[in-house]
């Protein structure tokens, strides 16, 4: 049995068709379900010798739906073999986990961004959900802030004066345009990612592996 923990929301939605134009096996009833653990219908059966065939294995994968945040926590801990997860919330744990592949999927930026009138003055209170990373960045910057911490919606931060940066997730840019915001500097390119436990990707490879190899097929 292999177990993934995938970030529910944006990043299962945006990763699952992947996942199944790769003809890894769907979790059955996620769409209908509220339960959190889902088996998938059959994984591959690793032939002696390591060639990967398509027999049926019922119920090799189990999918645990989690909170993003949590999904390195499930992986370093080892209760979950690989993540699927995107690359702000690895960056942003302090877990230990193995990046195997970029999904390119939930693209996105992650940037620092205020009102127009406050571009040319100097940082002092930071709104965000990435308090590790945004102190990481100011930091290296030598610019000394206040961060405050968020559970979201980021913009409203800058919008009424509570901060005058925020450092948060842009994709189209609606949210930021919406609230009259804009981009002062790009962070870093987001997507989503493939990780694993490392003691999982020792004892569990050629399957780990199968799954990396496919995906990565799919996304070309
Ligand atoms: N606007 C966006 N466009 C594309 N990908 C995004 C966007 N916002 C977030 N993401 C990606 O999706 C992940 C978060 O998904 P989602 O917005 O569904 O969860 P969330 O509501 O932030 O999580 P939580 O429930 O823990 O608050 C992020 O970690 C990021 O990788
Ligand atoms: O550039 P855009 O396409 O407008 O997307 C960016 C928005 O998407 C995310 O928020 P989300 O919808 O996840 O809500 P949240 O703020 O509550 O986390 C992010 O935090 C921005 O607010």
């Amino acid at each position: 049995m292999l177990t993934i923990a995938l970030a529910k929301g944006r990043t299962a939605d945006d990763v699952l068709p992947l996942w199944m134009d790769a003809g890894l096996p769907k979790p059955d009833g996620m769409d209908e379900s509220r339960s959190l653990v889902f088996h998938g219908g059959a994984a591959f059966n690793q032939a002696e010798g390591g060639v990967a065939s398509n027999v049926v294995d019922d119920n090799a994968l189990r999918f645990l739906l989690a909170k993003p945040a949590d999904v390195p926590t499930y992986v370093s801990f080892g209760v979950a073999d690989i993540g699927i997860v995107g690359e702000d919330v690895v960056l942003e744990s302090a877990r230990e986990v193995y990046e195997l592949l970029d999904l390119k999927k939930a693209e996105c930026r992650l940037c620092v961004a205020g009102r127009p009138e406050y571009k040319n003055q100097p940082a002092r209170r930071v709104a965000t959900k990435y308090p590790r990373l945004a102190d990481q960045y100011f930091r290296s910057r030598g610019e000394a802030v206040e961060i405050i911490p968020l559970g979201g919606s980021i913009e409203l931060a800058a919008v009424i004066g509570l901060a005058d940066r925020i450092f948060d997730l842009v994709q189209t840019g609606s949210t930021l345009v919406a609230n009259g915001l804009v981009i002062f500097d790009e962070v870093i390119q987001v997507s989503a990612r493939l990780v694993a436990n490392r003691s999982s990707y020792r004892t569990k490879r050629r399957l780990i592996d199968e799954i990396s190899a496919r995906l990565a097929e799919a996304i070309r």
